[in-house]
């Protein structure tokens, strides 16, 4: 069975690490990278594979999926044994879910998102989102956060149903800045959304257009700086999701000059897609291309692909939300009820290797920190994951340069979509080996992957963002030397609190 973890060397490719470079071999035994040197010696019964003229990878990592997932009245459709399958065959090895709380309860859905993940066939692990304030919740985090959970999503988005606000939000980052686990937003003005909402069905705008235009980039840079700055009083790294406007992109790079640490996050459809399909008069096909925040202008995908590459974003997911046309069709009446996502965790590799390497935009190297590195050094799990190196799981990917293939339902492993946002983009470049853990699960057009088989990776909190944030939040606070206020004797403490010179300079303190 080709599956089972034995050994295998790969011989004679370019080894990339997102550091390097340099032709050599790759050896891999039970599960883990064994050895990686310009030459090894062929091990007894070790399966040769021949990647001369291909580049040799760490496997990729997705940092944003949704599989198996109740949202907007139904559920995505590809569950984790399908997108997990598909991940494998397009070079992806590991991805990070975002669950969900079963009613709000953060502990429900921690137990139902392991069950649903159970099905899959390759290594995971998970967000937990947060949409509502409790004293349950904020004990709750701390559970999931010994059980290998280092991120919590808040949707500033989704009014009605999973959006928080500004109070539970600051909320939220405080616990997070407690538990050393990264706040992850989608930032949206979600109050502004449904407002516009209104306004559009009102002039009888009921089709998939109405999508866009609810949701224009200002909305999403409002938000996306609105949480910079919430994040930053509070002193806690902030992750970005689905970057999909100048807007939003334009608010992580302010707040990364100013020395603030957040990471901004293009998925590979933002990159590479524009909103002109929405648009069509066939309902089906633009609903296909419906997602939130929305694929933008056309403006926008190059500019995010430059701010990629210049390093003002730092790593590229998917958003892998896939509903097929029958799921899409529930909002042919109001596009409010179009369930929102487009499929990606197959495309994301060739996309990246297009938009980015083919484009002479990045290196190889580059590619690889984009798409695997990074998100292993956010997420705590580096150099476990996102290197070849020694002692490293054995994700590894073999791309063959010169192979030219178009995306789209015929070339894919999903057997639940029947659209696809590639649909007919040729790319160069094609992933033709994935090793899984040491297993050969994607070799010469044979996908040989067993349902069950996937893998738990509990991630552990306080990763490297952490470092140094207490200095971050004295700064944010302009308090040099911490919360301590100014002493004062009681009779001079009301005539500073009337104003003047003391009232200005002891504020930062009274607001503790
Ligand atoms: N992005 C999207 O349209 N659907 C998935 C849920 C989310 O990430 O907002
Ligand atoms: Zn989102
Ligand atoms: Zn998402």
């Amino acid at each position: 069975n080709a599956s089972e973890a034995g050994t295998i060397l790969i011989q004679g490719g370019t080894v990339v690490n997102h550091d390097q470079q340099f032709e050599g071999d790759v050896l891999i035994q039970d599960g883990l990278i064994a050895e990686v040197a310009p030459r090894i010696e062929p091990p007894p019964g070790a399966r040769l594979l021949d990647a001369r003229g291909c580049y040799v990878l760490p496997g990729g990592i997705d940092p944003h999926t949704h599989l198996d997932m109740p949202f907007m009245g139904t559920v995505t459709a590809d569950d984790f044994y399908t997108g997990q399958a598909a991940a494998l065959a397009g070079g992806t090895t590991y991805h990070i879910d975002f669950a969900l709380p079963l009613l709000h309860d953060l502990l429900q859905g921690y137990r139902v998102w392991k069950e649903r993940a159970a099905r899959g066939c390759m290594d995971y692990s998970f967000h937990m989102a947060v949409t509502k304030w409790t004293h349950d919740v904020a004990a709750d985090m701390a559970t999931l956060v010994a059980e290998g959970i280092n991120s919590f999503k808040f949707f500033m988005a989704y009014k009605g149903s999973l959006q928080i606000n500004d109070e539970e939000l600051i909320e939220g980052l405080n616990r997070c800045k407690e538990l050393g686990a990264l706040p992850m937003v989608h930032a949206e003005n979600g109050d502004m959304v449904a407002w516009m909402q209104e306004r559009l069905l009102a002039a009888n705008v009921t089709g998939p257009e109405g999508h866009p235009l609810s949701r224009p980039p200002a909305l999403e840079g409002e938000a996306t700086g609105r949480a910079i700055r919430l994040a930053g009083v509070v002193g806690v790294p902030l992750y970005v999701v689905h970057v999909m406007s100048i807007d939003a992109m334009e608010e992580v790079a302010r707040a990364r000059q100013r020395g603030q640490r957040v990471i901004g996050e293009p998925v590979a459809s933002g990159l590479a897609l524009d909103e002109s399909p929405v648009w069509d008069s066939n309902f089906t096909r633009a609903a296909a291309f419906v997602m939130s925040p929305p694929l933008r202008s056309a403006e926008h995908a190059p500019a995010l692909r430059k701010a990629l590459a210049s390093g003002v974003l730092q790593l590229v997911a998917t958003d892998h939300a896939v509903f097929n046309s029958s799921q899409k069709a529930g909002g042919r009446r109001d596009f409010r009820r179009i369930p929102n996502g487009v499929n990606g965790i197959e495309e994301r590799m060739h996309v990246v290797w297009q938009e980015m390497v083919v484009a002479g935009l990045s290196t190889p190297s580059e590619y690889v920190r984009m798409t695997s590195t990074a998100a292993a050094q956010i997420f705590n799990i580096y150099p476990r994951k996102g290197r070849l190196a020694a002692g490293s799981d054995a994700d590894v990917i073999i791309l063959d340069p010169r192979v030219k293939h178009r995306l789209g339902v015929g070339a894919s492993h999903s057997p639940r979509m029947d659209t696809n946002v590639y649909e007919g983009k040729e790319v160069q470049g094609r992933v033709v080996t994935t090793i899984s853990r040491g297993r050969l699960v994607w070799h010469e057009g044979v996908l040989d992957v067993a349902e069950g088989s996937g893998r738990y990776v509990p991630l552990p909190a306080f990763g490297p963002l952490f470092e140094g944030m207490a200095e971050q939040a004295r700064r944010a606070m302009q308090l040099p030397y911490g919360p301590t206020p100014v002493p004062r004797d009681s009779e001079e403490a009301g005539s500073a609190a009337s104003g003047g010179e003391g009232g200005k300079s002891c504020s930062a303190a009274g607001v503790l």
